[in-house]
């Protein structure tokens, strides 16, 4: 099922009904400021007619974009919603849109392809279903330059989640990932760059190396190279190390078993009760 397309129309003509709309129910789409490589211009050639980015770009000075689907009657819409340099979701409605739909909707909404150069990162920060001042991180898109797109190894517009276990198999000089304040990098290429030398990221590949790269007091020249590596995220579900993940295993199947001894136990002793009763019924009878 291809959202983003429908989406987009919607967006654009916001009076047109479209069938991908969810029951038919309002949906919003807040845009606020986005982290920029360059101060935005208004480009029409980049454009390329597509109206909302026109829109985005024309707004970016207030720093809020509101959007809204088909349907969209709710107040929400009178709400300004200003200030984090972020993008905000925020949907109105009954049905919950699968995240990944919603996020792939988004992005293509945004036509990204055509101002990909100009924006470094969009991060969503609300996905608001049901309740507009309940919130939660929905995920962060990753739009790195065209430069770092060729580098990095799985250039998505749409940042994935990785699980510390996950992140932790590319550990070698071949495949080396490093996990950083909870984003996640692919440094094969950048191994023999390093100024810091590559054995310094390959010990650090396989395990949050969060205080390693603080402690070193990398530049801000560095925190902004190392964004043409990032690959993903940590899935805040599975963020844990790996060991933890074993260990919770384990505990979770030593419980198993427990219950199961616990069950088995509670059957012998109801069917030895059970054959007591009988036995002293049948020989209560006799007697
Ligand atoms: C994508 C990830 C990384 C990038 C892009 C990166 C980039 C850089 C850069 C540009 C420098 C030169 C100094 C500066 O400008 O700050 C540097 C130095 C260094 N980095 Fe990294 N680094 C990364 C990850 C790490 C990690 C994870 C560690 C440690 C576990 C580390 C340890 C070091 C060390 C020890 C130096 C040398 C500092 C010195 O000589 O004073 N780096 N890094």
């Amino acid at each position: 099922m291809k959202l983003g397309p429908c989406l987009r129309n919607s967006v654009v003509s916001p009076n047109k009904g479209h069938p991908m709309v969810p029951g038919g129910r309002p949906f919003f789409l807040y845009l606020t400021s986005f982290h920029l490589n360059k101060a935005p211009q208004m480009n029409r050639k980049q454009s390329s007619g597509s109206m909302t980015n026109t829109t985005i770009f024309a707004n970016k000075q207030a720093n809020i974009w509101r959007r809204h689907c088909p349907y969209s009657s709710h107040p929400l819409l009178a709400w300004p919603y200003i200030g984090l340099p972020r993008i905000a979701i925020m949907s109105w409605g009954i049905e919950m849109w699968e995240e990944k739909e919603m996020l792939s909707a988004i992005t293509s909404n945004l036509g990204i392809e055509s101002f990909n150069s100009q924006i470094s990162k969009i991060s969503i920060v609300s996905h608001i279903i049901m309740d507009p001042f309940r919130s939660h991180c929905a995920g962060d898109f990753d739009l790195t330059p065209k430069r770092a797109r060729e580098r990095s190894r799985a250039m998505a517009t749409l940042s994935k989640l990785y699980s510390m276990r996950e992140a932790a198999e590319h550990n070698t000089r071949e495949d080396c990932w490093v996990v950083i304040d909870g984003k996640v990098y692919d440094v094969t290429s950048y191994l023999d760059e390093h100024p810091g030398g590559d054995d310094v990221l390959l010990s650090a590949a396989g395990r949050d190396s969060t205080e390693d790269f603080e402690e070193v007091g990398h530049s801000n020249d560095a925190r902004e190279l190392m964004k043409a590596y990032c690959v993903g995220e940590l899935d805040p579900d599975h963020a844990v190390i790996p060991e933890l993940e074993v260990f919770r295993k384990d505990q979770s199947s030593g419980f198993t078993n427990k219950l199961k001894n616990i069950t088995l136990e509670y059957w012998a002793a109801t069917a030895v009760i059970g054959i007591a009763v009988v036995a002293g019924i049948l020989y209560s009878r006799k007697s």
